[in-house]
């Protein structure tokens, strides 16, 4: 109950990682804003917090528009009397090899993971400035912002970007005494991992399965990452007990990529 009272927006919160950590934040004590660009997923996640006895508002916002999610962050203040975590989590996969890669491909999945992100820590560190309040900003990286995966080529690089993100606006709010962290899943059996495994089934000619059972054979736990394992770190990361932590995208994926 270490973050009791705060309120959280989290973006691609309809299902995934982001439900999770919704749903974790929401038994932890806070109040949610959930921000999808699907709006069913969010709103079955706001019964299920109401159904907690918790509280949760929803916007459906694209993150690639800083627009929108600006409006989000500012309707959350007005809506819910504030906003102190400000978590972008929402991300979309691409999947190929790098030779024949077309530029709107590359283009729309850096204006998801890359100008997604930038534009969520310039709405939070926006709003937590002008309310004086020492926030905190967590982004989701992944293996991948610390290994460049074939066949991943791109969305490896837009990761990478996240790590860069969090370290130069980790530099530039420290003095008005915000954080800004990431957190680096390994392997999580949500939508975004079947759509890569069939993707890779069709570019590779792998049996569908064998890319993601490959991928899990070589994780030191011995089994694929829960997205409830993620929410578990990323309460961390939003509660006290991280308040000396700042610049850090921090791999947890059960023993596969060592940093
Ligand atoms: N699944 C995995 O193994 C890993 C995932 N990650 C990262 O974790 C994050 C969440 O991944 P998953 O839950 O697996 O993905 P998912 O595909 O299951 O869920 C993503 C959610 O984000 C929403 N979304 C997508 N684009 C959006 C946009 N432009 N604006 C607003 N919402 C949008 C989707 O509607 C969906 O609800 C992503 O950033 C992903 O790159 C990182 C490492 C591993
Ligand atoms: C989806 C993702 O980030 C990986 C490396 O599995």
């Amino acid at each position: 109950m270490k973050i009791k009272g705060k309120t959280v927006l989290v973006t691609g919160s309809g299902r995934g990682i982001g439900r999770s950590i919704a749903l974790r934040l929401a038994q932890d004590g806070a109040n949610l804003a959930l921000v999808d660009m699907m709006p069913d997923g969010i709103s079955a996640v706001a019964n299920e917090i109401k159904a907690l006895g918790g509280r949760a508002i929803t916007f459906t916002a694209d993150v690639s528009d800083p627009q929108q999610i600006t409006a989000a962050v500012e309707s959350t203040v007005h809506e819910l009397g504030g906003m102190d975590i400000m978590i972008n989590n929402a991300g979309i996969a691409l999947i190929g090899p790098l030779i024949d890669t077309e530029p709107a491909a590359v283009e729309r999945v850096m204006r998801v993971n890359v100008n997604g992100v930038l534009w969520g820590i310039q709405a939070a560190a926006r709003s937590f400035k002008a309310r004086s309040i020492p926030g905190k900003i967590i982004s989701g990286c992944s293996i991948a912002g610390h290994e460049g995966y074939a066949l991943l080529g791109v969305y490896s690089a837009t990761k990478f970007a996240v790590r860069a993100l969090t370290q130069a606006a980790a530099k530039e709010l420290a003095s008005d005494g915000i954080t800004v962290n990431s957190y680096c899943p390994g392997v999580v059996g949500t939508d975004m991992w079947v759509e890569i495994d069939k993707r890779m089934a069709e570019v590779t000619g792998a049996k569908v399965g064998e890319t993601y059972d490959k991928f899990v054979n070589n994780i030191a736990l011995g089994r694929a990452q829960t997205p409830e394992d993620v929410a578990a770190f990323v309460s961390y990361l939003a509660g006290p007990d991280s308040d000396y932590m700042t610049g850090q995208s921090i791999i947890i994926d059960g023993g596969l990529v060592y940093r």
